[in-house]
């Protein structure tokens, strides 16, 4: 079996990682890390879990860490994971890291849009960002995988192949996604109060979510020329799911062009549905999975074409897709642990 351990196992990427390595038929979890909750029975904190999980949370340090641990995940919010990572790195443990700290190559780029200094840049270069559609073969081999944004993850996999094969322009392209609440997590207050999301709908940081760079920067590196973007994120009454509509000139291009495209790319994925003409992605169909749904339509009207992805932020936006990225990096089947289907409704 495999060992695995969890920092920051309380939050809820942590819970839904906890879940999923529950089901994972190769994989032991040997330690659930918790600076607030040391002592208490984890489904004491998550009831979903009662007579499931057993384990009780324990306080963790780079020194505390079992030496048989073949992976650990860290859960804990960005600026804070690097401080526990790095040194985990440094004593040659595997580390998927579920925080932004090391998802940007440039340590410039990241310290102006996350406000607080990277305290080793030399990581950056070896961290493999953890798209397993993109990356395979750099993460079967990593150290260090950057598991991507939830945002990123609904955007990236339905614009990647398009950039690649020129099939758009790398300019004037217009994304409006739409979160659920757990996108902030669990210790977020203020954003998580009923009165504040219910029966409520707003956008936020229009064109300077800290996203943007991670999206432009894995954009130009499939286009081979510098991307830019107009991303606006919308916050929703809804528990889990994101939605992102992305539209952008449609010239010169074809339904079949970008059906061709999608299968090249994604047509042996398991983890990517591209949906037939006349069907869109919703969130409700890939809730609890690891799915990331992409439909589109080109309107011939406006000259553009509009794709839509679906993912749930906290599976493929996150804890499930660390988990295919650990099967990658362990040679396990890369749908192990992975097959449920969605839960509907
Ligand atoms: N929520 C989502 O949809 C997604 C989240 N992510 C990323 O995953 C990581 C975890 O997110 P999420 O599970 O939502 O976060 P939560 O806020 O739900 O949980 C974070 C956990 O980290 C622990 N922690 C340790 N030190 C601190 C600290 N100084 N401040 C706050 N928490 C601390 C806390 O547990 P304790 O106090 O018990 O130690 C807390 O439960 C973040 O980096 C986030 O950006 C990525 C993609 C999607
Ligand atoms: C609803 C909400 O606040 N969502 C978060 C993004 C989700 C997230 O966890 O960001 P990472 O993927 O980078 O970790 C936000 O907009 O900042």
């Amino acid at each position: 079996m495999i060992k695995a351990g969890i920092i920051g196992a309380t939050g809820y990427t942590g819970a839904e990682l906890v879940r999923l390595l529950e089901l994972h038929p190769e994989i032991e979890t040997i330690f659930l890390d918790s600076r607030s909750y040391e002592g208490i029975r984890f489904s004491d904190i998550y009831p979903n879990l009662r007579g499931k999980v057993h384990d009780t949370c324990q306080s963790i340090n780079v020194d505390s860490v079992p030496e048989d641990t073949d992976i650990i995940f860290s859960a804990l919010p960005h600026r804070i994971s690097q401080s526990k990572v790095l040194p985990l790195i440094e004593k040659g443990f595997r580390v998927i890291d579920f925080s932004a700290d090391f998802r940007l190559r440039e340590a410039k780029i990241y310290e102006h849009w996350y406000e607080t200094k990277h305290l080793d840049d030399r990581t950056l270069e070896k961290a493999v960002y953890g798209l397993p559609e993109w990356y395979t073969a750099s993460i079967a081999k990593a150290g260090l995988v950057a598991n991507p944004g939830c945002f990123p993850t609904s955007i990236l996999l339905p614009l990647l192949p398009l950039l690649k094969e020129n099939l758009i322009k790398n300019k004037d392209i217009i994304i409006d996604s739409k979160t659920g609440v757990s996108g902030a997590g669990r210790s977020s207050s203020e954003v998580n109060i009923f009165s504040q999301v219910n029966e409520n709908i707003k956008a936020y940081n229009i064109g300077k979510h800290r996203h943007t760079p991670e999206i432009e920067q894995e954009l130009s590196l499939a286009a081979g020329s510098s991307v830019n973007i107009l991303f606006t994120p919308h916050l929703i009454p809804v528990d889990r799911g994101i939605l992102s509509t992305i539209v952008m000139s449609a010239e010169g291009i074809t339904r079949k062009d970008i059906e061709a495209c999608y299968e090249a790319y994604y047509g042996k994925k398991s983890f990517i549905r591209i949906l037939k003409e006349g069907y869109l992605p919703e969130t409700k169909a890939v809730k609890g999975s690891n799915f990331c749904d992409i439909g589109f339509v080109i309107d011939s009207r406006s000259g553009k074409l509009v794709v839509v992805s679906a993912i749930d932020n906290l599976l493929k936006g996150s804890s499930s897709q660390a988990v295919q990225n650990m099967n990658v990096m362990f040679g396990l089947e890369e749908t192990a642990g992975l097959n449920a289907a969605p839960i509907w409704p």
